[in-house]
């Protein structure tokens, strides 16, 4: 299990959700969920495929508008917001996609550039460039920045596309199946990165994942989605302690460091 971290405030929350709905049609996603991310705490949001862990992420950044229910981050009622105070709100929380969405017509260094140039015009190129140099030594890979991402393996271009949200420093990290396609030895290096970043960065994350050493690692705590809501919330090892089907179904499929 991960080992406690003490830069987490348990007295301030970052991210504080209830009694949040989302259905598509007759589909019901999120029936009822409720949750706390507290400043410096990694919550891990495990659940089987197609439960809504997507949903539930991209309704915290703004991207999808929930049918009811308060989410609150950072202090602002997303729902609520217009675009331009959305714009503002993404800059202090990142999103790392699963598949890091670089542009692919462009080097590691351009790829890196590009969010600055778009949000921050006013920073000289010299700054810029040390802003650079700092994520990709926090990602372990400053010797790419000419490289382009097609020359980049599945593990380095996931570390390139933390590093493209980290390069903004927002104060809370959405992972969306950060290990997804990994092999083991990589899947470790991303759930350590997590980890580091945590402490660098002093970031509080929310990380969807149905990789369950994932989880171990890198979660200070865990929420188990089931049918729509969270029927199991606290330290892995609480968690685990559980009876429920699912709980033990994710044994059964998963390897465990
Ligand atoms: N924009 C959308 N329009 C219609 N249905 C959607 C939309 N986004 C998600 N859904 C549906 O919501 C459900 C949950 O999707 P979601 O992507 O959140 O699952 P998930 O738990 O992240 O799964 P996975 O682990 O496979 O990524 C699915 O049934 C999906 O088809």
């Amino acid at each position: 299990m991960k080992p406690f971290t003490p830069e987490i405030d348990w007295n301030e929350t970052v991210i504080s959700i209830r009694g949040l709905y989302k259905s598509f049609g007759e589909n019901h996603v999120l029936r009822g969920v409720d949750l706390d991310l507290h400043k410096g705490e990694n919550i891990v949001v495990l659940g089987r495929s197609g439960t809504g862990k997507s949903v539930l992420i991209k309704i915290i950044a703004g991207l999808l508008k929930p049918d009811a229910g308060t989410v609150n981050v950072l202090g602002e009622e997303v729902p609520t917001l217009n675009s331009r105070e959305l714009r503002d709100l993404r800059l202090k929380v990142g999103f790392c996609f699963q598949h890091g969405a670089l542009y692919d017509s462009m080097t590691v260094g351009e790829n890196l550039a590009f969010p600055l140039i778009r949000n921050q015009p006013s920073i000289r190129k010299d700054q810029r460039d040390k802003m650079i140099d700092i994520v990709l030594d926090a990602v372990g890979l400053s010797q790419t920045i000419d490289q382009m991402p097609s020359e980049l393996s599945g593990g380095q271009r996931k570390r390139i596309g933390i590093a493209r949200t980290l390069i903004l420093r927002p104060s809370i990290m959405l992972y969306d199946e950060p290990t997804a396609g990994l092999d083991p030895i990589t899947c470790t290096e991303i759930n350590d990165l997590i980890n580091e970043v945590q402490k660098r960065f002093k970031t509080s994350s929310i990380i969807i994942t149905h990789d369950l050493t994932c989880a171990k690692v890198t979660g200070d705590n865990i929420a188990v989605l089931k049918e729509g809501q969270f029927i199991q919330k606290g330290s892995f090892d609480d968690v685990f302690r559980s009876n429920d089907d699912l709980i033990k179904e994710f044994y059964d499929y998963n390897f465990i460091q």
